[in-house]
């Protein structure tokens, strides 16, 4: 898998769209008959994309994780964006619909992925992160998600966000994971903006029309920039960053977060007048 090193604030100051899409973004996870993945250093997190189509897909990468199987000493959490399919932890069969989430827990010694019969294709969105406790593999459908509502139509950024694996949802060590989506016309996700310095933050973009661009603002509060993202694209979002996108069209986007403290208020809100 690919491997992206973690970047301090300074260097961005003076980089280029090029290395600013090098560094932070993810352009294809996507693949008929593959898994995908990269191994970010911001708190270690793996960020994969798996598209079975005939036969069974199997999350392995000993050689970058030099451990005997995946989830040795990590957890998953998985969400589907596509049609229905099945993932298979250890013998037992979670089927997922579209938008329906499943966290795996440590320990666990295979995972497949195996795409629904008819129907589109099942797409497995992924992020996995390191564990120390063997917790329960457990389902969740969005009607079971937690859902808060948040912003207004006056201000453009009217959402309702499904949390899935947090504190008071589905149980993980440290993984958080959840979804977003915009109503009617609001097209602006996180603003005011916030950043949390005791984690990082995955964000992937999807449901969104061949045209349709986001306009993913990252950065230190006071110096920010933005880079230009399509359907299925991820962007990662390093502790000292905004994040907070715009979109040309309709979007919704999976979060995820992995680092110290696993409470989802831990945020600090960035003041406008503070934004650069
Ligand atoms: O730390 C939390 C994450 O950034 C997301 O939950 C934010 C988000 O989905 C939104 O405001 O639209
Ligand atoms: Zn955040």
């Amino acid at each position: 898998m690919e491997i992206r090193h973690a970047r301090h604030y300074e260097e961005i100051e003076r980089f280029n769209t090029t290395e600013l899409r090098e560094n932070f973004l993810i352009e294809s996870l996507f693949e008929d008959g593959k898994v995908n993945m990269l191994y970010s250093h911001e708190d270690r997190m793996v960020v994969g994309g798996a598209c079975p189509t005939d036969s069974p897909l199997v999350l392995e990468d000993a050689d970058t994780l030099k451990t005997e199987y995946f989830l040795e000493r990590r957890e998953l959490g998985i969400i589907n964006v596509g049609g229905r399919g099945t993932v298979i932890a250890d013998g037992k069969e979670f089927e997922l619909d579209t938008k329906d989430c499943l966290y795996v827990a440590k320990g666990t010694k295979e995972v497949q992925f195996i795409n629904g019969e008819g129907g589109n294709q099942a797409r497995f969105y992924f992020l996995s992160s390191l564990a120390h406790a063997v917790l329960e593999t457990t389902k969740l459908s969005i009607e079971d998600a937690t859902p808060v509502q948040l912003g207004s139509e006056e201000e453009s950024n009217k959402r309702t966000i499904y949390q899935y694996i947090h504190a008071d949802g589905v149980q993980s060590c440290q993984l958080m994971m959840g979804m977003t989506l915009l109503e009617g016309n609001s097209r602006w996700n996180t603003m005011p903006a916030h950043i949390h310095d005791r984690r990082m933050e995955v964000y992937f973009y999807f449901d969104m029309e061949e045209q349709t661009r986001t306009f993913h603002f990252m950065g230190k509060p006071d110096e920010t920039r933005h880079l230009v993202v399509k359907n299925e694209q991820a962007v990662i979002s390093p502790s000292w960053s905004i994040h907070s996108g715009i979109g040309t069209g309709r979007y919704s986007f999976i979060w995820g977060m992995a680092g110290e403290n696993y409470t989802f208020t831990d945020m600090e809100f960035v003041p406008m007048d503070q934004l650069r």
